[in-house]
């Protein structure tokens, strides 16, 4: 998928939300446990019931590679039930030496026909440049993470006395590795404050924004500091929608979170992007 046709489901559905499906077997609502694939039926409501508010899916990939080889199948079958023009992540925050990273470029892009996978940029260009080569396919690598962890390494100063942190070298470099059509960056809703240096050194690039919802980060807030011209937010939120209710009534209560989500974005639309 391309940036310009991101753009217009962002227009056409006034929404830049991402669905986490974080699909946890021990959370499912009981009376799905019968089922033949209780995670893929869970996963096949919650896209029906939020399919017209959201631009993308997000399975992380955690969730199903616990299962082993079910966990997989179950993956494989949830992307079928995700509408072509919706855009999917692979969040699997992968990277290795070159033809490692190639065989996971291989196994999101080409096995399982993701749009995008989340790469973590601790190994460097050559560990990412694998996912880089196809066109339509994206990367979205971690610079500032919503984690308390971010500030371990992402939060260092370069030198003592330097101005810029890590994560600004890693913005820096790695935006010449690709262009804003193939890169987008992963900035945790917790790191608002930092979002304006974010955005002095990648203006143009899309952000995918976890740690709204459970994790506290505000949506006014970030949509305020990091929309661009082209929208250039990707919003998150796993369990707050698709655990909104453990009962037979989990996916309506995941399409009014969903929903209530939907209509605040919206509003940041047309206070902030311009064209509108
Ligand atoms: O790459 C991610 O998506 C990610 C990066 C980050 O900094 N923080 C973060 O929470 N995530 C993921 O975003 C999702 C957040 O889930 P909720 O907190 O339930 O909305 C999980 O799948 C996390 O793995």
């Amino acid at each position: 998928m391309t940036r310009e046709q991101l753009f217009e489901q962002i227009l056409l559905k006034k929404s830049y939300l991402c669905v986490g499906l974080d699909t946890d077997p021990k959370k499912l609502p009981e009376h799905l446990l019968d089922t033949e694939d209780p995670v893929l039926e869970f996963n096949r409501q919650i896209i029906e019931a939020t399919a017209d508010l959201c631009v993308a899916y997000k399975p992380n990939i955690a969730f199903y590679e616990a299962q082993g080889p079910r966990g997989w199948i179950s993956l494989e079958k949830t992307l079928q039930y995700i509408p072509k023009e919706i855009f999917t992540i692979a969040d699997a925050k992968r990277g290795d030496i070159g033809n490692t990273s190639e065989l996971y470029a291989r196994a999101f892009f080409e096995t399982l026909k993701f749009d995008s996978v989340t790469v973590a940029p601790y190994m460097g260009a050559d560990s990412v440049k694998p996912f880089l080569v196809q066109g339509g396919k994206w990367v979205i690598l971690l610079a500032l993470t919503s984690n308390s962890g971010s500030q371990d390494f992402q939060m260092l100063k370069l030198a003592d006395g330097s101005e810029e942190y890590l994560f600004e070298q890693v913005l820096r470099e790695s935006s010449t590795w690709a262009t804003a059509g193939q890169m987008m960056y992963v900035v945790g809703a917790t790191q608002a404050e930092y979002v304006q240096r974010v955005r002095k050194l990648v203006p143009n690039h899309f952000l995918l924004v976890p740690g709204v919802g459970a994790q506290g980060g505000s949506l006014e807030e970030i949509s305020r500091l990091g929309m661009n011209q082209q929208c250039g937010l990707l919003v998150n939120s796993s369990r707050g929608i698709i655990y909104a209710s453990s009962g037979r009534d989990f996916a309506e209560r995941a399409r009014e979170a969903a929903l209530q989500i939907q209509q605040e974005m919206e509003g940041y639309l047309e206070q902030y992007v311009q064209h509108l």
